[in-house]
């Protein structure tokens, strides 16, 4: 019986793909598994029991990624899962930002009472006109899943779209429209564009890229749209722009106390994903991720270790090993089987950065001998009898 703990929501036709086979838990610390959305983990003490985290969304910053796979714990998240409700959601806050909807809206709820509401609204409409988005320039950092499906959108709207991720995957760029224009550096993407949407992964290279250096670059009037993280973006900074006119309007789905508020910031509350459909689909890819990692030992769209799939299990035995990528791993693991007369049918080994992962198929079922062995072994970080 797995036990699994939900610390977020998870949408029921993900979790009503867990068979007899698993028990909800109300508890972190009695879970062999945990599902989560954004839910920060970074304070969590993380005990043994724990096998792996399935992040039913994208980012994983409210994760501890490396204390993770020195614990053995294989972390996941729903790659393209949501893609759609954010690309959505960005095609509104194109709309919000180039047209006062919101200020109209505002203004028109503080006067409905008034019987000449009417008449007060043709009067003052014209302070709340705005512009058209057809012909401008968008800017879209990062195409991911996510700033693909953005920047194609903005195509179909008639924009004019530059795009600029160096490390773009070659499945991104089949599906990226040929009309979208490729930008060198941040730089020429900054001082060309009219609207700039971000949607690259919070990383200690990425925070705060949106500051006063990068700002100035920019051009005047700019309006800026993060579907991605709170802190890509200099708050102080951000502030300042929108003072003096060099930012329109900070479209941004991370509310916190220094921006809600200001002129000009229009803050949502993290609704990107918040669709039923984004909601079901990261729900269903985590919970089938989660299911083949616990009954099989597979692994796939891990962020902290690498994809690993040997299929469902025929033999009497499989093992599954997470130890740290150093040499001389392998070799171990054989000769402990052979010293236990074990003989071995398949096996594949992983590794992504300092972290590796081993799966071995064996004829006979495994004794509490060998893996007592393989655990003691130098680098061993977990070991798991998956049959
Ligand atoms: N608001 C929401 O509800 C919501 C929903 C989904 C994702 N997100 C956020 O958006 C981010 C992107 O999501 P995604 O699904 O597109 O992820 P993704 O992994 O598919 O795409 C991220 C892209 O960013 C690129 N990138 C990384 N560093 C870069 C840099 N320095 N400059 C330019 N490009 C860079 C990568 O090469 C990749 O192509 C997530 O990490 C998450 O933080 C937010
Ligand atoms: O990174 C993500 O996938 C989004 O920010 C969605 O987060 P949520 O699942 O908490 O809405």
């Amino acid at each position: 019986m797995f036990k699994i703990n939900c610390l977020n929501q998870i949408a029921n036709v993900g979790l009503d793909l867990f068979t007899d086979n698993y028990e909800m838990v109300d508890s972190f610390n009695e879970a062999n598994a945990v599902l989560v959305r954004s839910s920060s983990l970074h304070d969590q003490e993380l005990p043994r029991t724990i096998e792996a985290i399935a992040r039913a969304g994208a980012g994983v910053n409210n994760i501890p990624l490396d204390k993770c796979a020195e614990n053995g714990i294989v972390v996941f998240n729903t790659p393209g899962a949501n893609a759609n409700g954010v690309k959505e959601i960005v095609i509104a806050a194109l709309m919000m930002a180039a047209r006062d909807i919101i200020g109209g809206i505002n203004w028109v709820n503080s006067v409905k009472e008034d019987p000449e509401v009417a008449k007060l609204v043709e009067k003052n409409k014209s302070k709340f006109s705005g512009r058209e988005i057809k012909g401008k320039k968008l800017g879209v950092i990062g195409l991911g899943a996510v700033g693909v499906l953005a920047a194609n959108a903005g195509n179909k709207l008639e924009m004019e779209v530059y795009g600029f991720d160096p490390f773009i995957s070659v499945n991104a760029a089949w599906k990226l429209s040929k009309y979208i224009k490729p930008t060198k550096s941040l730089e020429e993407l900054y001082q060309e564009c009219d609207f700039i949407t971000v949607h690259v992964p919070l990383t200690d290279k990425t925070k705060e890229m949106f500051n006063k250096e990068t700002l100035a670059i920019m051009k005047d009037g700019v309006s800026i749209l993060n579907f991605s993280r709170d802190s890509l973006v200099n708050d102080d900074d951000m502030i300042e722009a929108l003072k003096s006119g060099k930012v329109h309007r900070y479209v941004t789905d991370f509310p916190n106390p220094k921006v809600c508020g200001v002129q000009g910031v229009i803050a949502i509350p993290h609704l990107g994903a918040s669709t039923n459909e984004s909601e079901d689909n990261c729900a269903i890819m985590a919970v089938e991720q989660l299911m083949d990692y616990l009954e099989n030992g597979n692994i796939k769209n891990s962020v902290n270790y690498a994809n690993c799939d040997m299929g469902v299990c025929t033999l009497a035995g499989r093992l599954a090993i997470n130890h740290r990528n150093i040499p001389n791993m392998l070799s171990q693991f054989t000769s402990a089987f052979a010293q236990e007369n074990i003989n071995i049918s398949d096996m594949t080994n992983k590794s992504k950065g300092q972290w590796a992962y081993t799966l071995i198929d064996i004829e006979s079922s495994s004794s509490d001998c060998i893996v007592k062995k393989i655990r003691e072994i130098n680098g061993v970080l977990k070991v798991r009898v998956i049959k």
